[in-house]
C-alpha cells in the first residue's frame, strides 16, 4: 500500500494541465459499443481502474475490445449479441460498471453475477434491484443485503414509468439501457436532473429518447425499444470531477495560474464552476468547442481569495463527486460555507461526510457533519497531517491538494487508490511545482 507526500509549494503553481478523459463517458462509450453492431472507435478514453473493469467484463461476455494508447477499438455485435460470462463479472470499485451494466443484463436470456471489492459490495443495489424487477428482471442481492453480489436471471421486461426518489444518473441509465429490451416505451423521473450523458450517447448511437425538464424542476427520459444500435466514434472530454483538484489548487496556492485544458462543461456536471464563481474564484474560459457532442473548454484558473458560500438543491447532483474538494476550497474562504442536499454523499465509495469531516478535523480545520452535508469555517488554515484515505480516491486526491496549501508535510494513506479515476494525478500535481 503506497503513501504520498505532498508539501506546499514555495511558488505559485504555474503551467497546464490536460485533464484526462471523462469516466462516465468513457464506461458509457464501451457499454454502448458492445451493444451497437460494427466497431466504435473512442479516442482520449480514461484509462482508470473503474473504467479497465468496465471494458473487461464486457470482454467476459465476448466483446472483442481493442485497447492500445491511441484508442480503443470496440468490437460491437449487437443488442443480442453479448454471450454468458463463463465466470463473476468483477465490477472492481466502480458503482457506474455494476449500476449500468445491471440494466444490460436484466434483458439477456443468459444468467450472471456481479460482485466487486469490499467498498462496492456495500453500496445500496435496492435503487436499481427494485425499479429494474419491477420491469421484469429477476435480480437478487446473494448475500440478502440489497447490495452486491448480484445475482441476475433472464426476464421478460416490460415497460415502465418510474419515479425515482434520488436524482441519481446511475439509476435512471439502468432503467433506460433495461428499457432497450422492453415491450414499450420506458419512462424514468427524477426529482432533479442528473447527469445526462446516457441521454445524450444513446441518441448519437440511434435510440429513441426523449428527455423533458419540467416546471418544477423533475426531469424525464424515457426510451423506446430500437431494432439496433449504430456504432460511433467518440472523442471523450476531460473530465470536470478530475479537473476540479487542478481548479482548486490553482485558486487556493498563492501566486499560481493554471490552465486546465479539456475541461468537459456540461451543465449537468458544471456545478463545481458556478461554486467556484460564487466564491468569487477568476476563471477565464478558453477555446470552447465541443468533444463527443459536450461543450468544452479550457480553463485559466488564478489564485483568488475566496468567500464562503451555500451549496445546496437542484446545484447538488452537477457536482456531487466535487464536494469533497469544495469542502477544501471552503476551508479557506471567508465565512462559513455551508452544504445541504447531499444526503448521496454517503453511499459512494465511502461515506464522504464522514470520511471529509474525519480528514479536515485531522488537519484542523473546523467543521461539522449534518444529516445531508456539512457546515465548514473558512478558518484559512490547515495544517499537515496522516489522511486517512479509506481507499476512497477523490478522498485521496481532494487531500493532496489541501496539502498543497497545509503548513507542514500531507501524508495521504492507500494513495494508489487515485488509479480508480485518475493515475497520473500525483505525477501531474509534481509537474506543476
Ligand atoms: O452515472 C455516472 O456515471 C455517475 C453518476 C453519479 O452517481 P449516482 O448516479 O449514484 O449519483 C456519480 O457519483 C458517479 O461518479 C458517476
Ligand atoms: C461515486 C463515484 O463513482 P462510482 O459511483 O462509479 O463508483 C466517483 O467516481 O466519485
Amino acid at each position: 500500500m503506497k503513501e504520498a507526500t505532498i508539501t506546499a509549494p514555495s511558488t505559485g503553481l504555474k503551467g497546464s494541465v490536460i485533464i484526462p478523459g471523462d469516466k462516465s463517458i468513457s464506461h458509457r462509450s464501451v457499454m454502448f459499443g458492445a451493444l451497437a453492431k460494427a466497431t466504435t472507435e473512442i479516442t482520449n478514453f480514461l484509462q482508470g481502474a473503474d473504467c479497465l473493469s468496465t471494458i473487461s467484463c464486457f470482454r467476459k461476455m465476448g466483446i472483442e475490445i481493442e485497447n492500445t494508447p491511441e484508442r480503443i477499438l470496440v468490437h460491437g455485435k449487437g443488442l443480442h449479441g453479448l454471450s454468458a460470462p463463463d465466470s463473476t463479472l468483477d465490477t472492481g470499485n466502480s458503482g457506474t460498471t455494476t449500476r449500468l451494466i445491471s440494466g444490460i443484463l436484466a434483458g439477456q436470456n443468459f444468467s450472471s453475477i456481479l460482485s466487486g471489492d469490499d467498498s462496492l459490495n456495500s453500496r445500496p443495489m435496492a435503487r436499481i434491484m427494485e425499479p429494474l424487477n419491477s420491469m421484469g428482471a429477476k435480480i437478487t442481492s446473494i448475500d440478502g443485503n440489497n447490495c452486491a453480489p448480484l445475482r441476475i436471471e433472464p426476464g421478460t421486461l416490460h415497460s415502465i414509468h418510474y419515479h425515482s426518489k434520488v436524482a441519481s444518473a446511475q439509476v435512471k441509465s439502468a432503467i433506460l439501457l433495461a428499457g432497450l429490451y422492453a415491450d414499450d416505451t420506458t419512462a424514468v423521473t427524477e426529482p432533479v436532473l442528473s447527469r445526462n450523458h446516457t441521454e445524450l450517447m444513446l441518441t448519437g448511437f440511434g435510440a429513441n429518447i426523449a428527455s423533458e425538464t419540467h416546471a418544477d424542476g423533475t426531469a424525464t427520459a424515457s426510451i423506446t425499444p430500437c431494432e439496433e444500435l449504430y456504432a460511433q466514434k467518440i472523442q471523450v472530454p476531460g473530465d470536470i470531477s478530475s479537473a476540479a483538484y487542478f481548479i482548486a489548487a490553482g485558486l487556493l496556492v498563492p501566486g499560481s495560474e493554471i490552465l486546465v485544458k479539456n475541461v468537459g462543461i456540461n451543465p449537468t456536471r458544471a456545478g463545481i464552476l458556478k461554486v467556484c464563481e460564487a466564491m468569487g474564484a477568476d476563471i477565464t474560459y478558453l477555446n470552447e468547442t465541443s468533444a463527443g457532442g459536450e461543450p468544452t473548454a479550457d480553463l485559466l484558473v488564478r489564485y483568488s481569495p475566496l468567500k464562503a458560500t451555500v451549496v445546496e438543491g437542484s446545484i447538488i447532483p452537477t457536482l456531487i463527486d466535487e464536494i469533497p474538494v469544495i469542502a477544501i476550497m471552503a476551508a479557506f474562504a471567508e465565512g462559513t460555507t455551508i452544504i445541504r442536499d447531499a444526503a448521496e454523499l454517503k453511499v459512494k465509495e465511502t461515506n464522504r461526510i464522514d470520511t471529509v469531516v474525519q480528514n479536515l478535523r485531522a488537519m484542523g480545520g473546523t467543521v461539522t457533519p449534518t444529516d445531508d452535508g456539512m457546515i465548514i469555517e473558512g478558518t484559512g488554515a490547515l495544517k499537515g497531517a496522516h489522511i486517512n484515505s479509506h481507499l476512497d480516491h477523490r478522498i485521496a486526491m481532494a487531500f493532496a491538494i489541501a496539502g498543497l496549501v497545509a503548513e507542514g508535510d500531507t501524508v495521504i494513506g492507500d494513495s494508489q487508490c487515485v488509479d480508480v479515476s485518475y493515475p497520473a494525478f500525483f505525477k501531474t500535481i509534481a509537474q506543476l511545482r
